[in-house]
């Protein structure tokens, strides 16, 4: 497969915060990829990075085998980023046909209206929109050009629940031709349900890249959990095979590496413990289990090199 782009050894700081410490992903044409991460991980600078919003202090950025500018500049790739500024005073049909303009072959009007839901507000100024219309507009301005890859810094920040699902029926469709996304996001049911493939920041380091499944299959293998009278976090994470605990009053959830180890190790320490049952993990245990444990994230990449 071809490669749409390529982020080679990135790092940025901001005076002393290492903002993106060494970061490299590949991405191939037709993916589509959710850039996961706690607040403050790094996923906005990264994609400002990507878009060449901001050059980085080392390592190199490659979409289309050019530069950002000329990947923009030609329609080629787009842009969705958080609270993108809108002209107040201009409607979105206005904006949607300055934006066409700028681009050779720009995607039809009435696709863009169909894709972007705006058609019921597009004569109205941007001014008197809401956050979620707002949205839709940058949504259809981000479509105008026809871009083979997109990339939107949490897409639905500001819609609703049906809103979300519109806008991801949408972009499902968008990409069935083989178009390329990378979006961040803050909601590990969205990456779930809409990436091949996550890629997981954590201090600005990816922690973990790959399909959804293996990643919850690999990383935490399995979630315990069970009711544990008097136990605390500290001493159920250091139980055989738990790489993260949880406890809630007498219940506690325990994210495994190894659960049959684990399983014993609690028997053993906590002869009281009842109700056990033992699950797969689901992409949130394997998000906090790899964002709160540094070692289990250096163990990922250094499998996965
Ligand atoms: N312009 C800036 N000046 C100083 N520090 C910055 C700047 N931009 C980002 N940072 C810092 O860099 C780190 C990464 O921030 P970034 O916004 O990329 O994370 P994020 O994963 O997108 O977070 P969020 O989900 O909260 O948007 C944070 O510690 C942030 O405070």
């Amino acid at each position: 497969m071809t490669e749409a782009f390529r982020l080679t050894g990135l790092v940025k700081r901001f005076g002393p915060v290492l903002a993106v410490d060494r970061v490299s992903v590949r991405v191939s044409r037709g993916e589509v990829v959710a850039l996961l991460g706690p607040n403050g991980a790094g996923k906005s600078t990264t994609v400002d990075l990507l878009l060449g919003l901001t050059a980085p202090d080392e390592g190199d950025v490659r979409v289309f085998g050019g530069t950002p500018r000329a990947a923009l500049d030609s329609g080629r790739m787009a842009a969705m980023v958080q609270n993108g500024f809108l002209l107040r005073e201009l409607t979105p049909a206005e904006l949607v046909g300055l934006h066409r303009s700028m681009f050779r072959k720009p995607l039809p009007v009435k696709e863009i209206y169909a894709r972007s839901g705006i058609g019921e507000f597009a004569g109205r100024r941007c001014g008197k929109l809401s956050g979620g219309q707002l949205q839709r507009v940058r949504h259809a301005i981000a479509l105008a050009g026809d871009p083979e890859l997109l990339v939107l810094d949490e897409p639905t920040a500001a819609l609703d629940v049906d809103a979300r699902r519109a806008f991801w029926a949408s972009m499902r469709e968008f990409t069935g031709g083989g178009r390329t996304v990378l979006f961040a996001t803050h909601y590990l049911a969205e990456a779930e349900d809409y990436a091949d493939r996550v890629v997981l920041l954590r201090q600005g380091s990816v922690v973990a890249d790959g399909p959804v499944g293996e990643i919850r299959a690999d990383v935490t293998g399995r979630v315990l959990r069970a009711v544990v009278p008097g136990a605390s976090e500290p001493a159920l994470s250091a139980l055989d095979g738990v790489a993260t605990a949880r406890v809630q009053g007498d219940r506690a959830e325990l994210a495994c590496t190894d659960s049959d180890r684990t399983i014993r190790a609690l028997l053993r320490e906590f002869p009281g413990a009842s109700g056990i049952e033992i699950a797969a993990a689901g992409l949130e245990e394997a998000f906090l289990a790899l964002t709160a444990a540094p070692d289990a994230g250096t163990r990922l990449q250094e499998v996965r090199r």
